[in-house]
């Protein structure tokens, strides 16, 4: 296994006082989060919006959910493989999952609750409808750059009533002496784009186009924006999505969250304006949720790149 540096991933600053569509800060960022994908596929934005006490209190409910038995956290159930409770698996016996979909609605956040909590937990419901609404604020300030960027804004508008949000609540059990530590295995996501979180304890990392592997340090304020599996079709090959994994550094448990869009009822078509001579249509127009169920099974498991193979041209 390629060992992994302590190097840098592009850093950008999302203050949100200074980002207006139209003002000159907000250009410049746009120019820095293309380059960034373009070059990384993703990026770490500072991102002020995520005060430190909700930073604290979103870990606090995390915690408060993992540590619940295994028999009411196997009751997150989802009809799209991967969306629900995930653990105790052979090949990644640290990690533990679960997901909340629709999260950054009222409802998504309650049904949630109540099956994890039937007695109620108003604290828990409140403070994870509060995060994921923030960072899918931060995914639309991005991908509205992207978009705009690319000159097709008006086909991300029709994405974006069409965006549904999951969150993921992760938990690596600090692995004990002697045992591996892999945490997650390397994969890109199947999303459109997602967030990600940590608490204190370091191990994601993140893949260059050199093959370098580069371990991401932890900040409150710090959230890696990062390109999925849709985002390199519906961009036409332009963003691609980086491999990232998990190694576990010491014994301590590892908490982290992601917050992941996905596109729901409506077919995703490559906007004609991203294709031409120079560079021809890569991707058919497909559907997000069936190349998900695709990519679970055995065709695409084994596949180099899922998502070439389900709608590549
Ligand atoms: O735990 C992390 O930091 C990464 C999780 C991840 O890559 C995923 O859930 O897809
Ligand atoms: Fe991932």
């Amino acid at each position: 296994m390629a060992s992994s540096t302590q190097s840098n991933l592009p850093v950008i600053e999302f203050s949100m006082e200074n980002l207006n569509p139209g003002t000159n800060s907000w250009s410049l960022t746009r120019t820095d989060v293309v380059r960034a994908l373009e070059d990384y596929g993703c990026f770490i934005a500072v991102y002020d919006k995520v005060s430190l006490e909700l930073h604290n209190a979103i870990f606090s409910a995390s915690k408060e959910l993992l540590d619940l038995p295994t028999e009411t956290k196997v009751l997150n159930t989802s009809i799209t493989p991967s969306h629900g409770y995930v653990g105790k698996e052979p090949v990644v016996p640290l990690y533990e999952g679960l997901g909340i979909e629709n999260a950054t609605t009222l409802e998504g956040a309650q049904t949630f609750t109540n099956l994890m909590w039937p007695s109620g937990n108003e604290r828990f419901c409140e403070t994870t409808l509060l995060f994921s609404k923030v960072l899918a604020e931060l995914d639309q300030l991005v991908m509205r750059m992207v978009s705009q960027s690319y000159g097709v804004e008006k086909y991300y508008d029709l994405l974006l009533g069409s965006t549904s949000y999951l969150l993921r609540l992760i938990k690596y059990r600090g692995p004990q002496p002697g045992e591996k530590k892999l945490g997650i295995v390397p994969h890109t996501d199947k999303s459109f784009m997602s967030i990600l979180h940590q608490r204190q304890v370091k191990g994601l990392e993140i893949k260059t186009k050199d093959g370098e592997w580069i371990l991401v340090d932890p900040s409150p304020s710090s959230f890696v924006v990062m390109a999925g599996d849709a985002c390199m079709a519906w961009t036409n090959g332009r963003i691609e999505p980086p491999s990232h994994r998990v190694i576990m550094c010491g014994e301590e448990d590892r908490y982290s969250l992601g917050l992941f869009t996905f596109i729901r009822d409506l077919t995703i078509q490559i906007p004609e304006e991203l294709a031409d001579a120079e560079r021809p249509l890569q991707y058919e127009a497909f559907d997000h949720y069936k190349f998900i169920d695709f990519y679970y099974t055995d065709e695409g498991k084994r596949s180099k790149c899922a998502i070439k193979s389900y709608c590549g041209v």
